[in-house]
């Protein structure tokens, strides 16, 4: 049961190398845990570039990989990296498990802020080393790890030809959120905290995506559920013709899907309901926010847009008041409440899986995110999400 430690030196704040001398290492001594590989990055492929060579190395020695345990100081893009690079593996072998132990040393840490939330405040105060070590201390306990769900979205182009499989453990999304990681990234060295991406937000307030997007029902209901505040539960999501599949036609401006974080920063709760009414199978939760379903939105135009940012973001701020904007409405003259019984300002949807489909001549619908990663969607073409139910990677949580 081989045990790596892969350390991205260079993420967030850059103190993963010194984090990991100072405090992972020293634990790892005391419980005389021996660590057969140790990476630190030099170059943004390295991690991906490492786990192929091992793999490669295992298979002309005839040497099936089984159980890998791998202490990762990262942020959730490196996460990410290795888990698109080990799961073409987890088809040939078969008794093949990853767990991770996950030392959050990134910009935002979405996951580990999603799993240890009593732990937020090490984002930025981090003279408590002990608030970054809990799913060592799990591991070290000799705890059982959770299961990590993953969301595989296959992007394809106009001839239904598979162009890329892209898989997420933290979040997939399409229209603003997808548009903020594309502008963020180049931000990063003015801004190495999560201001860059308020900054890329703003950017792309007053654009709105067109895209048709089918929601596939929830594994254990059959149902594509949608939350309801006043009953603070899910129910079913009503369709045409007795079909399962829920059709949701744009534009869009919001569409955000996650299958194990509640948070995709520290205190930015965008998908409260994935903790607190956890669904009791793997699914794909969602954010959607669609502006025309706002009353006052008379129609698509430059003075309509500009006037909808300012309800973006309000619903964004009450992502950051503890996952507030679940339960805002419109009232009757479209301003955003916490009251009545108004429409939903988000729509709050839990289901297995979605397809989105861009409007061709919307550049701007044509973007995906898998995890931080950013995928073009061809003219004509598609991304189909799903969820994986054999998911082979789990996390000390
Ligand atoms: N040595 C390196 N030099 C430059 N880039 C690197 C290096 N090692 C890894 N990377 C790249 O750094 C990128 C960012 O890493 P990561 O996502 O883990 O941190 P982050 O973006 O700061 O945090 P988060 O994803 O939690 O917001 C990854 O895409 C990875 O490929």
């Amino acid at each position: 049961m081989p045990l790596f430690t892969i350390i991205n030196p260079v993420c967030g704040h850059k103190s993963g190398s010194s984090f990991f001398d100072t405090h992972v290492f020293p634990r790892l001594n005391d419980q005389k845990i021996t660590v057969d590989y140790n990476l630190r990055t030099s170059s943004p492929d390295d991690a991906p570039n490492f786990i192929r060579e091992y793999f490669t190395t295992n298979r002309l020695d005839h040497n099936p990989p089984t159980e890998i345990t791998i202490i990762l100081g990262s942020g959730d893009g490196t996460l990410h990296e290795i888990i698109e690079a080990i799961r073409p593996y987890t088809t040939e072998y078969h008794n093949l498990l990853i767990r991770f132990v996950l030392i959050p040393c990134g910009t935002a840490n979405a996951l580990y802020f999603s799993l240890f939330p009593d732990t937020i405040d090490a984002a930025v105060d981090t003279s408590n080393p002990s608030k970054r070590l809990r799913s060592l201390e799990e591991f070290l306990a000799g705890k059982e790890a959770k299961t990590l769900s993953l969301a595989v979205t296959t992007v394809s182009n106009h001839n239904e030809s598979k162009t890329s499989i892209n898989t997420a453990a933290v979040v997939t999304s399409t229209a603003l959120h997808a548009c903020i990681l594309r502008d963020s990234e180049s931000l990063r060295d003015e801004h190495p905290g999560v201001e860059r991406f308020k900054v890329a937000a703003q950017k792309n307030s007053t654009v709105w995506y067109y895209s048709q997007v089918k929601l596939h029902p929830c594994q254990s209901s059959g149902k594509v559920e949608i939350y309801n505040p006043d009953s603070n539960a899910f129910s079913p999501l009503e369709s045409h013709g007795g079909s399962k599949e829920v059709i949701m036609e744009g534009p869009f401006v919001y569409f955000t899907a996650t299958t194990n974080v509640d948070r995709l920063e520290s205190t930015f709760r965008v998908l409260p309901l994935m903790r607190s009414l956890p669904p009791p199978s793997p699914t794909c939760d969602i954010a959607v926010v669609r502006p025309l379903r706002c009353s006052a939105m008379k129609q698509d135009t430059e003075h309509f847009r500009t006037e909808f940012a300012a309800q973006t973001w309000k619903v964004l701020h009450g992502a950051y008041e503890d996952g507030a904007h679940v339960r805002y409405r419109y009232e009757a003259n479209g301003e955003i409440t916490n009251e009545g019984n108004g429409q939903n300002v988000v729509e709050y949807v839990r289901c297995g899986g979605w397809e989105w489909i861009p409007m061709e001549d919307d550049p701007n619908a044509h973007i995906l995110c898998c995890d931080g990663e950013i995928v073009s969607i061809e003219q004509g073409g598609t991304a189909s999400c799903a969820v994986d139910f054999k998911s082979k990677f789990y996390i000390y949580a």
